[in-house]
């Protein structure tokens, strides 16, 4: 359960003093999410998400986090709005953690999605990318090529627990992404986060996006790589072409890909597997086993870098 700090009601008083955001008529925790502290909050007015930010996101981060959904939502793109306090801030600080109220987004996430959402979330996807050109804040991608490095360094003596000698095979495939790593091709605001608990769909329609706590400057198509990766593969680990086709097929429809980013994608699905490979060994060994929060398999990331090991040629993503 994704609530690692309480708000006593003495507290949530204090804060809601400063805002009109209505009479409260609901506030409890969400079960969902991994990062952060999420609360619902219904009033007589409207209904809000309350986040307390925890050990991932840093302070420093959280204007470009809070204005890259206010610039979004003011696009047009369906994400949560940050709600100003009466005083015009959004930034509060609660129980001791960097605070704020966004907008409550209507939908539902999917468990199973189908090549018809795939190509709906292309097609958010590349608005997204369009409507992040002219954000004017600057934030690079922490856990791109040089991060990875860094958190394979935390987990390097451990990684072998999971399997006998991946620490080794892990280093080769470090190597090899960095070193053919491309940097020329277009980039600017990706959300670099955009699973399916993250996209809420209403008539088999993206009606919204929420967690923007891993955008980034980076490149377009990486981010296609990442939801590729989450979106694509079905439980028993096959990857499912008409998905990934959907996918690109949404996409192209608003923005389209260039040859370029095309070719780079067998590599750039390599990097999106690696990095989310990292994040959850890095948990898998961080999380103690009585936490609430339930750690994801790193494994499956895995599997999904090998898959993509032996990818030559973007056709093979139905491109
Ligand atoms: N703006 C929103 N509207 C509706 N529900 C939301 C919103 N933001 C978060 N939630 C709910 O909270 C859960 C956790 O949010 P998320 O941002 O994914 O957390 P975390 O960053 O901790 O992983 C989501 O799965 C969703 O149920
Ligand atoms: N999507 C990441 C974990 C981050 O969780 P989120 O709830 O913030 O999307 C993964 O699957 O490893």
């Amino acid at each position: 359960m994704a609530v690692y700090t309480e708000v006593s009601v003495e507290d949530l008083d204090a804060l809601l003093a400063k805002y009109d955001i209505g009479q409260v008529l609901a506030f409890k925790g969400i079960a969902e999410g991994v990062e952060n502290s999420n609360f619902y909050l219904g009033t007589d007015k409207a209904q809000y998400i309350l986040t307390l930010y925890e050990k991932r996101v840093a302070a420093g981060d959280l204007p470009f986090f809070l204005g890259l959904m206010e610039h979004l939502a003011q696009k047009g793109v369906n994400c949560p709005l940050p709600v100003h306090d009466l005083d015009g801030r959004i930034l509060q600080t609660l129980a001791g953690r960097p605070a704020a109220f966004v907008t409550f987004l209507s939908g539902y996430s999917l468990k199973r999605p189908q090549p018809v959402h795939c190509h709906s979330l292309g097609e958010a996807i590349a608005r997204l990318h369009l409507a992040g050109r002219d954000f004017t804040l600057h934030r690079d991608n922490a856990l791109s090529v040089a991060g990875w490095q860094e958190l394979f360094a935390s987990i390097e003596g451990l990684a072998d627990r999971l399997v006998p000698k991946i620490s080794l095979s892990l280093v080769r495939h470090l190597d090899d992404i960095a070193a053919h790593w491309p940097s020329k091709l277009p980039q600017g605001v990706i959300h670099a986060d955009l699973f399916p608990d993250n996209v809420f769909f209403l008539d088999n329609r993206v009606s919204g996006l929420i967690d923007f706590y891993f955008a980034c400057n980076d490149l377009f198509a990486y981010d296609l790589a990442i939801c590729m990766n989450a979106w694509c593969f079905e439980l028993d680990g096959a990857f499912n072409v008409t998905k990934a086709r959907a996918l690109f097929a949404g996409y192209n429809s608003v923005r389209a890909l260039d040859d370029a980013e095309v070719a780079a994608l067998p590599l750039l699905a390599k990097g999106a597997a690696i990095r989310f490979f990292l994040t959850r060994a890095y948990d898998w060994f961080n999380t103690p086993d009585n936490a609430f929060v339930k750690r994801k398999d790193p494994m499956e990331y895995w599997r999904k870098l090998a898959f993509h090991d032996g990818v030559k040629h973007a056709g093979a993503y139905g491109l």
